[in-house]
Formats: C-alpha cells, structure tokens, sequence
C-alpha cells in the first residue's frame, strides 16, 4: 500500500519543480511530465494534460512500476512509459523529470544522434563528470508516438552507456533524472544552462 505521507511529501516536491521549471519557461503549456519513487515498486507521477505552473496536489496521482494505476479515476502522463523503464532498471533513481525547453527543443533539431556538450565547467554538476575536459555525446532520439517504442530505444542506449545522465528527443525535449526531486532538479538546471549555452554560441558564431 502507498503510504500517504511519504506520498504527500512526493507530491509537495514535484508540485514545486513543476512550480519552478514552469517559471523558467521550461514547460509551455501543459507540456513535460515529472515523477518520483514512493518506493521500491511505486511511484508518484502527473496527471496527463496538467498545466505544470498551476499543478496542485489532484495533478499528482500514484503507480505501480509495472504500470498498474493505484489512483482511481487518474489519467497518468502519456509518456509514463519512459519513467517506469528507469524506475524498473535501477533502484537508485528516485526522480525523472523531462522538460520542453526552446533551447532543447531546437538544438535537438539540429543535431543528429548526440549533441555534444564539451569544456563548461557546469558539466561538472552531472554524476560523474569531475573536469571541464569532458565530451558528454547527450543521445537524440527521434520523437515517437508509440512511447513504448521510444521507451525501447532509450533503454537499448542505457545498456549501452549505464551512465547516461539524460537524452534529448528531437524536436520534443530533454529527460533526466536522479536520486530525488532535488537531485533530478540540479541536472535538469545545469543541461538547461548548458543547451542555452550552445544555442547562444551557435547563433554568435555563424
Ligand atoms: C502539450 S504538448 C506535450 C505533450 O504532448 C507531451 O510531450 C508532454 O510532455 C506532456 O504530456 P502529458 O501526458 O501531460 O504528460
Ligand atoms: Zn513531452
């Protein structure tokens, strides 16, 4: 059974990322979903079509990680799949949140497979990146309406790379996530000033 208070404690802090991201532009419309584990077989995620500036605690409903809805009468974010993957793969995330930010949104555009993020020292807020001198190659994937299928692909890429921080979907938006909502929320802030930084760079250097 979900336990209530650690349920409304879950959903006070993705109501405020919500809150926060939206004041950042990061999420127009009733765009981007957020979630976060309960426990090892639950989590609590948005409700489908929940404008995430104005999101309150009826837009927070709970599941289970095989994708069994424990919320009567909620609807779960159309993306859920692409939460529940990495909830189901490693214990140690406690968070997904995925954004619709310009900057991700066109320089997923532009790229190809990757875009390469290389020589800012705000790489360094990512887990395991300890000097500028990295090349981070953040995967894009192309956007699909079968989220399963989406959901496939970017697992097929964490076998691959198990320390993948966070992926780009062309013309869509960035996931990532972390060990909490707080964890989560520093990755999201620090590819979210990196992406600005590459836009801003493309558009002076061309
Ligand atoms: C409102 S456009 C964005 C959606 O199509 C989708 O990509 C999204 O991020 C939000 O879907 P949702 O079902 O509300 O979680
Ligand atoms: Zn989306």
């Amino acid at each position: 059974m979900v336990d209530p208070e650690v349920f409304k404690q879950r959903a006070a802090e993705l109501i405020g990322v919500g809150h926060f991201c939206f004041s950042r532009g990061w999420l127009p419309a009733t765009s981007g979903n957020l979630s976060a584990r309960l426990d090892a077989s639950r989590i609590a995620i948005t409700v489908s079509g929940r404008h995430k500036g104005e999101l309150d605690a009826s837009g927070i409903m709970a599941m289970d990680v095989e994708g069994r809805i424990l919320t009567a009468g909620c609807r779960p974010s159309a993306e859920t799949e692409l939460h529940l993957m990495l909830y189901r793969r490693d214990p140690a995330i406690g968070a997904v949140l995925h954004t619709h930010s310009v900057n991700a949104t066109v320089l997923s555009r532009l790229a190809d497979d990757a875009l390469t993020l290389s020589d800012y020292e705000v790489l360094k807020a990512l887990p395991g990146i300890e000097t500028h001198e990295t090349r981070l190659a953040l995967p894009v994937f192309a956007n699909d309406q079968d989220i399963g299928r989406l959901a496939l692909e970017v697992e097929r890429a964490l076998e691959r790379t198990p320390n993948l921080p966070g992926y780009l979907i062309a013309g869509h938006g960035l996931y990532t996530w972390g060990s909490n909502v707080a964890d989560a929320r520093r990755r999201i802030e620090a590819f979210e000033f990196l992406l600005e930084c590459e836009t801003l760079t493309r558009s002076m250097t061309r």
